[in-house]
Formats: C-alpha cells, structure tokens, sequence
C-alpha cells in the first residue's frame, strides 16, 4: 500500500491553447508537477511561457485543454476555487476610498464571511504583515511595500488553502524587493500557507521556493522541477552562498542565458 500522503495538487501533461486571428496558440504545453500542502513553490521563465496562463487555471478561472489533468483537494476536503483561493498581484490593487483595515477584510465580506471574525482575522493578519498602526491609513498614505503587505493581508483574510502570487514584488524596488522577500517567508512559515509565487527573478525564486518549477517560451513548456536544498532559515547572506550560486547557475542554463 502506498503510504505517503497525496499531493495537495496534481498537474499531469496540463496543456493550454488559445486561438488567435484564427490560429492555434500554444501558451502551455506538458507541465507536469505535484505541489504538497503547506509547500511553496516558485514558477519561473521568461515573459511570454505560459506562468500566468498556469495560474489561471490553478485559481479555476481558465480551463486547461482536454487531457490536462488538474487535481487539487481530495474528496475527503473538497477544494472550492472562489472560496480556497486568495490572491496577489504585481500591483497591491488597494481600494483607495477603504481604509487599510476595509481593504484587507474585502474578499471575506465579499463571500458573506462573518463580520466580526473577518475584522479580528484582519487585524491579526496586519499584525503579521507588520502593519498594525496603519488599519485606519488610506492606501496613498501608504508606500509601495506597505500597499503590498495589504494586499498580501488581503490574499489571506478569507483562509484561503492557496495562495497564488503573480509578480507580487514587481512593482517595488530592489531593496524594498529583498525586504519583502524576507518578510514573505516568515509570513508563509506562520500562516502554513500552500503558495505558487510566478516571478521573473530566478535569484528571487530559489531564495523563495522550496522547489522551482522552470517554464520556458518558443515553444511554451516546463523546462524542469527542481528542489531547493537550502536551509530552511533563510536569510539574504544566503544569497552569496555557492549552493545559492550553483542553483541559479542551473536554473539560467535552464532559460539558455549562461
Ligand atoms: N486569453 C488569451 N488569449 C490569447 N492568447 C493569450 C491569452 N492569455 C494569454 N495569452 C498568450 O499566451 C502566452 C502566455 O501568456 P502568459 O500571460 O501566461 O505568460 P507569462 O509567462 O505569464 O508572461 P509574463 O511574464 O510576460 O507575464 C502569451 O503569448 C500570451 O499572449
């Protein structure tokens, strides 16, 4: 009997195509991978391979072709995509007239969550993003990375068992960057969240993910599953190590820059 737990999500030969002025597009083809639950895993490729395509269909907003298989839950816990996702993107997308605290209690109010749990589950998730003083703020008395740790507040609110991250440190500069990358898995490590982060940061993903899912364009498919064999503390010195280095070596072999 095969004892070890089922993956959260199943992606098996997961194709997409669009038609375009009359032609088939191929915007994704063959990927192939299973994500665990409580993991964080990190889509990396070039603009252009089919990232956001591969998270449309996780957040069940775009079907995959036929003979796709796309599996997440399990009978037993059923997974309900308007309700079991929470999502960022790469621009906060704050509501400027709500406050802070109104802002990152949206998406719960919108699926009729109760009041009172959704305002004091706001409250603890803006502790966790390190933004308590500013609940009664408005989002333009907030700066980038501030506006960003709303919306990564926001993305949880309602509970969600994924979180799906498009870009979601693209907008923010380098440092800023690094400061939130940090600050993302120490959030990830409390909440136990199950997240898919897309970037075009190869450092930024093998600093983030437990593994690396590599996509690559022309034509679009995944290039490669790699597990990140790093210390689970992660911290920005790690950045200079040789393991780091040699990951990131890979991974631009991979995309064909080295
Ligand atoms: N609804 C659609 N109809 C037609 N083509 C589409 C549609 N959505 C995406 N595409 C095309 O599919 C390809 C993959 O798009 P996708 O947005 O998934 O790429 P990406 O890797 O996320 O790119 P980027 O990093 O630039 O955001 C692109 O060529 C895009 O133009």
């Amino acid at each position: 009997m095969n004892t070890e737990a089922a993956p959260f999500i199943r992606l098996r030969n997961v194709a997409k195509t669009f038609t375009r002025d009359g032609a088939e597009f191929q915007a994704l083809s063959d990927a192939s991978f299973d994500i665990r639950a409580g993991e964080f895993v990190c889509l990396v490729g070039p603009s252009g391979c089919g990232k956001s395509t591969l998270l449309r269909i996780l957040a069940g907003l775009l079907p995959a072709n036929a003979g796709s298989t796309v599996s997440i839950g399990s009978p037993a816990d059923p997974f309900r995509p308007g309700r079991d996702v929470g999502i960022a993107f790469q621009q906060p997308l704050l509501l400027k007239w709500r406050r802070v605290l109104e802002n990152v209690m949206l998406p719960a109010e919108i699926l009729g969550l109760p009041m009172r749990e959704t305002r004091e589950r706001a409250r603890d998730l803006l502790n966790l993003v390190g933004l308590s003083q500013a609940e009664r703020k408005y989002p333009y008395e907030l700066s980038g990375g501030m506006q960003q740790r709303v919306a990564i507040a926001r993305s949880l609110v309602h509970d969600p068992k994924l979180v799906l991250m498009d870009e979601p440190f693209g907008a923010l500069d380098a440092l800023t960057r690094e400061r939130m990358n940090v600050e993302l898995l120490r959030i990830w490590e409390k909440s136990g969240k199950t997240i898919v982060l897309v970037t075009h940061g190869i450092g930024e993903a093998v600093f983030l993910g437990q593994r690396v899912v590599v996509l690559t364009a022309g034509p679009a498919r995944m290039a490669a599953d790699i597990p990140i064999e790093l210390p689970p503390q992660r911290t920005l010195e790690l950045k200079t190590s040789e393991a780091f280095g040699a990951y990131s070596r890979r991974i631009y072999g991979l995309l064909g820059m080295s």
